[in-house]
């Protein structure tokens, strides 16, 4: 696992939008998974202001959701094919033909995940997962405990999750409890794992995930099991890092054609 350091959020954006632009230039149809809350948001700016000065042509990237809520009216301005409509995919000049997420809104819920779960396969798997953390550790919507095998599937939210999602809702109630998201094993099988992380409320977190066991009880702690995972860190999430001085050395160290 990398871990990269960096002074504040825009410059996780930008860092992270660069790699995702090298993608596109080797690899024009890549898969790009993407994630919702508010930390990606300043990749997805910094990829549009890629595309929109040149720099990189998008216009055959395909998209894919890592997890939605179950039971939101089709169209809800917070179902996370909604957010991930307005923030990406417009942004990026792309239609709907170019995205692909589980329906939140199926009556048999699981054969909607085991239909993402072979869709996702059949598109040739996710080239590049962008990744949030959770106060509590969770990737997607793995809560703590989570099999570290699991697929895609539906999960519900511990009320620490509600609470911290609430913010997009008018209030706590509105916040669904039941979920689907793609499972540790899912994300695990896509190419380069992409976490990005700012802001100190997401210190504990982060620290368990990258110096910690790999445990269920910490579901992005299998990032460690990835052979090509990429922890992007800004001052404030990297506070409690114990090899933070070693991550910086290391991360100064690397020649830029290596990218991350
Ligand atoms: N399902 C999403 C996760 O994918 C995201 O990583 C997390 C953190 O969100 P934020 O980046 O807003 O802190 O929120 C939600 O639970």
């Amino acid at each position: 696992m990398e871990v990269v350091i960096v002074p504040d959020a825009a410059a996780g954006g930008e860092l992270i939008a660069e790699a995702v632009a090298t993608l596109l230039r080797r690899r024009p149809d890549a898969l790009l998974g993407v994630a919702t809350g508010s930390t990606p948001l300043p990749i997805y700016q910094a990829l549009a202001a890629k595309v929109r000065a040149g720099a990189v042509d998008a216009s055959r990237t395909r998209i894919c959701q890592l997890d939605e809520y179950v039971g939101l009216p089709a169209g809800h301005p917070e179902s996370y094919r909604s957010v991930v409509l307005r923030e990406v995919v417009e942004p990026l000049g792309l239609d709907e033909h170019a995205f692909m997420g589980p329906d939140g809104t199926a009556e048999d819920v699981q054969a909607a995940c085991e239909a993402y779960d072979r869709a996702l396969r059949e598109a040739g798997g996710v080239d590049l997962q962008l990744l949030g953390i959770g106060t509590d550790g969770h990737i997607g919507f793995n809560e703590p405990c989570s099999s570290l095998a699991s697929r895609t599937r539906i999960k519900t939210l511990t009320r620490q999750t509600r609470e911290d999602n609430a913010r997009f809702f008018d209030s706590l109630d509105e916040v669904p409890h039941h979920v689907i998201t793609q499972g540790i094993g899912t994300i695990l099988e896509a190419r380069h794992l992409v976490l990005l992380a700012t802001g100190e409320g997401k210190a504990d977190a982060v620290a368990h995930a990258v110096e910690g066991p790999v445990a269920a009880l910490v579901p992005a702690s299998a990032l460690q099991l990835h052979p090509h995972a990429t922890v992007v860190v800004d001052e404030a999430a990297a506070s409690k890092l114990k090899l933070a001085e070693y991550f910086r050395a290391t991360y100064a160290a690397k020649p830029d054609w290596q990218g991350i």
